[in-house]
């Protein structure tokens, strides 16, 4: 139902975003995952028209938006990463304001509110003013003003930044429960590979402007089906060792962090006596060797060297 056709944003001499292609079905959740400064804001400002693409399309039901965004702004409701209240007003107070700016009134303004509320899990903190709440209630009460309107499409941009795990459980939870009971159509973006692997049907990983995977979990996945992923703890980061695991032939990539070795090898290759061999000519002491299943997060290591975290 909205696809974005080679959509790039250029700021001086560098894209935020750069040929993105994007589409999402009716029913949907579609995940946009990506580090910080992937674009995935960017992405979603050009979808709310509030920045002009440098070139590319957004289209609606096969029609494009970039010159009439009505129909689009009707039916999409965006929760912006910012959290957009008044902080002297009550949670009631604010979803009246915005309501009024959907032209909502009277009782159909009240009985929304009443159903916004009860979705958000805020019905009995209705009366009490939005400076008092916590990181995690302002963040769903932020949501519940993007439903206001009763959206087909629900676009969030970074819901769970910054708050606390009960909250991020609840925000997650209601996202599934839009989706399932309302057939909501969601766009989630997020840097946290855990909250896309667990929300989304199909996802698209961004990194420095660009489309860099797509396609369902699966799919993605199987990017990383011919290679396993070997995680190794050591007592301490030895240039040496590294570097010689970078020279091994056999291995196809070697990340490191502040306490973890990554090592990407294909399937079929046991290494691990020669890693044991190998730090004990070093004088390392190895504390754990795990092997594991791709992650998306693996994927992401796999296709740009870094972190997802980074
Ligand atoms: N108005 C602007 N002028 C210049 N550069 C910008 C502007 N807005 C964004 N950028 C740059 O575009 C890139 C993408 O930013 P964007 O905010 O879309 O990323 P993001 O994936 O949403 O990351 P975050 O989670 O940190 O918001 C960044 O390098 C950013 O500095």
């Amino acid at each position: 139902m909205l696809e974005l056709v080679d959509l790039s944003k250029k700021y001086k001499n560098t894209y935020a975003v750069k040929n993105m292609n994007m589409f999402i079905e009716k029913g949907e959740i579609v995940g946009m995952l990506g580090p910080n400064g992937a674009g995935k804001s960017t992405t979603i400002s050009m979808l709310s028209s509030l920045v002009e693409p440098t070139n590319g399309d957004v289209l609606l039901l096969n029609k494009s938006i970039l010159k009439n965004p009505s129909p689009l702004r009707k039916i999409v409701g965006i929760v912006p990463q910012e959290i957009a209240l008044y902080s002297e007003l009550t949670a009631e107070e604010n979803l009246q304001f915005f309501g009024r700016i959907y032209r909502l009134k009277g009782k159909k303004l009240q009985q929304k509110i009443d159903e916004v509320l009860e979705q958000i899990g805020l019905s009995d903190r209705r009366k009490d003013i939005v400076s008092k709440f916590s990181g995690g209630m302002k963040r769903r009460l932020n949501i519940g003003v993007a439903m206001l309107h009763n959206p087909e499409i629900l676009i969030m941009d970074e819901p769970t930044v910054g708050i606390d795990p009960q909250s991020r459980n609840y925000i997650l939870e209601t996202v599934k429960r839009l989706n399932k009971e309302k057939q909501m159509t969601v766009l989630y973006t997020s840097h946290y590979m855990e909250e896309v692997e667990y929300l989304c049907d199909r996802i698209y990983i961004m990194d420095q402007g660009s489309l860099i995977a797509s396609g369902s979990k699966d799919e993605i996945k199987s990017i990383l089906s011919s290679e396993k992923t070997i995680v190794m703890k050591v007592n301490r980061m030895d240039p040496t060792f590294i570097q010689l695991l970078k020279d091994n032939p056999v291995i196809n990539q070697v990340i490191t962090s502040e306490k973890e070795i990554t090592i990407i090898v294909p399937k079929e290759v046991n290494l691990f006596s020669k890693l044991i061999k190998m730090a004990e000519e070093q004088n390392l002491e190895i504390s754990s060797v795990d092997v594991k299943v791709p992650t998306l997060e693996d994927v992401f290591l796999h296709l740009t060297g870094r972190a997802l975290r980074d």
